[in-house]
């Protein structure tokens, strides 16, 4: 409701957040505009704003799940006022337009978590499959506190409950492409957010 709510403010206030671009094709599926570009700053410049003031105190580790969380962590970590480290994992879960059920873990981490303040940064919780994998594998560690920020979240697709405490905008269950997401490998360079029609 909130990121909803937040969203229809957008588009009222500011006509720039109408700025859609028209439909784009990926390998033969056409995709229509969902969030534009200008919506999605706006959004994480808020979640900067919040997580400079909850981190103020303790210099947080942003973990960016890699591919799709390049953008949105990019993005992010210029809205955050406080210190902070960057690092990345990288796993996969995602086949096509479907969950695999499995998560690969492509690319290990480098940094030493224990007593540590993590805030692990996806670009979308659909199944909540690989960030349940990676809460598991952050929390062995032993980290002070772990935090889940996710640019998407879809409500209707969750199979494993997560807490997530920074959500950009609630989704519904429809495969989307853009601002770091894929189709099959590509889309992940449009800077605004598109749907499956
Ligand atoms: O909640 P889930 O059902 O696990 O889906 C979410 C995951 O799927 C996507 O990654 P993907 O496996 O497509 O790899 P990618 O980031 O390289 O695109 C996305 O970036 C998340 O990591
Ligand atoms: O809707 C999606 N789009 C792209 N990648 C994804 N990974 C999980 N869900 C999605």
């Amino acid at each position: 409701m909130g990121q909803n709510f937040f969203f229809y403010i957008c588009i009222a206030l500011d006509p720039r957040a109408f700025l859609f671009e028209s439909m784009t094709l990926i390998k033969n599926k056409e995709f229509v505009p969902y969030i534009s570009a200008y919506a999605l700053k706006k959004r994480i410049e808020e979640l900067g704003t919040e997580i400079s003031k909850d981190f103020a105190d303790e210099p947080a580790v942003l973990i960016g799940v890699l591919n799709g969380a390049f953008m949105f962590l990019a993005d992010l970590t210029k809205k955050v006022t406080v210190p902070i480290e960057v690092s990345f994992i990288k796993v996969s879960s995602y086949k096509g337009l479907e969950s695999s059920g499995s998560v690969m873990n492509l690319m290990g981490l480098d940094v030493d978590l224990e007593g540590r303040s993590v805030i692990i940064v996806e670009d979308i919780i659909d199944t909540g499959l690989s960030m349940k994998y990676l809460l598991e594998l952050i929390e062995k560690q032993k980290p002070k506190r772990i935090a889940v920020a996710s640019l998407l979240v879809k409500p209707d697709a969750i199979i494993h409950k997560i807490k997530i405490d920074y959500i950009g905008f609630e989704i519904p269950n429809k495969f989307v492409v853009g601002y770091g997401m894929d189709y099959d490998g590509f889309g992940r360079n449009l800077p605004a957010l598109y749907q499956l029609k």
